[in-house]
């Protein structure tokens, strides 16, 4: 089975995640689409320091949005913070440093923010990584998960009352298309089982993120949820996850500005937000979450046990008295299975 879904999902790649494929599917896209001012709205971007994130922050500063840029490396983030302030003219960046694998300071930024700020508008979930070992975060959960999921549910779960009180509210999460040769996992969340691959735990975290977002736009009929795949994109973390996509790629790759296109429409467009919420975009379009004849659908129990276990992990690393947290021991010890 999984022999077909990669086969499947590479065949599709090739025809529509490449530069080429996005440019025939943006031969239909409404140029006015993206000709609007959202001066006086507010855009938490993840990861806006590089590669797509920092493509969507500048596109949202040069139409004038506040730009909340969440980013691990404070030099990283301030270099992108000027070069965006720089060319859009746009002085309303603001850089806050987050590493989004530590789900306590996600908590704590997402609190703090709360206090600070009395709207935000869109949140935008890009930040990811694909580590090839197992590693552990600060707070004892294996590293991809920690990022692409735990980070994500708890700023998200964190910051929905915000969003609930702001205008038109936006939630985008930036999965992949490799998500579509996963099926939901609910038995291993902390992948210790058996062989370690760091493709497939990236791709099953994306998966992951598509069962999110399904969640929460039932659970939250006042924001607009949505989640997508930027397609094959020429960004520094394909370059160093996937070295040998990166070079086999080339030119095939798609720009940042191309990979950000569809966030930057779920983000900032009129229309997008009247599409159903809880859907799955491609190159500005809901595109099915699933593969013909693959076999990835969850049944209802499975995707209950799913949430359910992220809400008692996040309560279990969210409760944990600062003492023991900061022992030098919880960054070696696996403590949620
Ligand atoms: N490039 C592609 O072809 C492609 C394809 C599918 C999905 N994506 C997704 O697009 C998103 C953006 O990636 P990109 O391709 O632009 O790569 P990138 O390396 O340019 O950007 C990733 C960003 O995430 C940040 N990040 C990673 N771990 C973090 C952490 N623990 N805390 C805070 N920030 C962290 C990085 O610092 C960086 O700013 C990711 O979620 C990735 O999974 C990319």
């Amino acid at each position: 089975m999984s022999l077909y879904r990669n086969t499947v999902w590479f065949l599709n790649g090739i025809h529509y995640y490449t530069r080429k494929g996005y440019e025939a599917a943006a031969k239909d896209f409404e140029s006015q689409h993206l000709n609007v001012s959202v001066v006086g709205r507010s855009f938490m971007i993840t990861g806006a320091n590089s590669g797509i994130g920092k493509a969507t922050a500048m596109a949202i500063a040069k139409r004038g949005g506040t730009v909340h840029m969440v980013c691990r490396n404070r030099d990283r983030a301030e270099e992108a913070r000027e070069d965006i302030i720089y060319e859009s003219g746009n002085t309303e960046v603001y850089a806050h440093i987050v590493d989004m694998s530590e789900t306590r300071k996600v908590k704590e930024f997402a609190e703090d923010f709360k206090m600070q700020y009395s709207s935000l508008n869109v949140l935008i979930n890009n930040a990811g990584c694909m580590v090839h070992k197992r590693e552990l975060s600060a707070d004892g959960l294996e590293k991809n998960f920690a990022t692409n999921t735990m980070g994500v549910y708890v700023l998200t779960q964190a910051l929905i009352p915000l969003l609930q009180k702001s205008r038109d509210p936006r939630v985008i999460t930036v999965s992949s298309g490799g998500m579509l040769v996963q099926k939901l996992r609910v038995d291993d969340l902390q992948s210790d089982k058996g062989h370690f691959d760091g493709v497939m735990v990236y791709a099953q975290n994306k998966r992951q993120q598509v069962v999110l977002t399904q969640q929460w736009a039932k659970a939250n009929p006042l924001i607009h949820f949505s989640v997508m795949h930027p397609g094959w994109v020429d960004t520094p973390a394909v370059a160093t996850s996937m070295p040998q996509f990166h070079q086999m790629m080339g030119d095939r790759l798609r720009s940042v500005e191309q990979g950000a296109d569809t966030v930057v429409w779920l983000a900032l467009c009129r229309v997008s937000a009247r599409s159903r919420s809880g859907q799955f975009f491609q190159d500005r379009c809901p595109v099915p979450a699933h593969l013909p004849l693959a076999w990835t659908h969850s049944s209802p129990e499975d995707v209950q046990r799913f949430m359910s276990q992220l809400e008692t992990l996040a309560k279990a690393i969210l409760s944990q008295p600062e003492e023991e947290h900061n022992s030098p021991m919880s960054a070696t010890r696996p403590q949620f299975v």
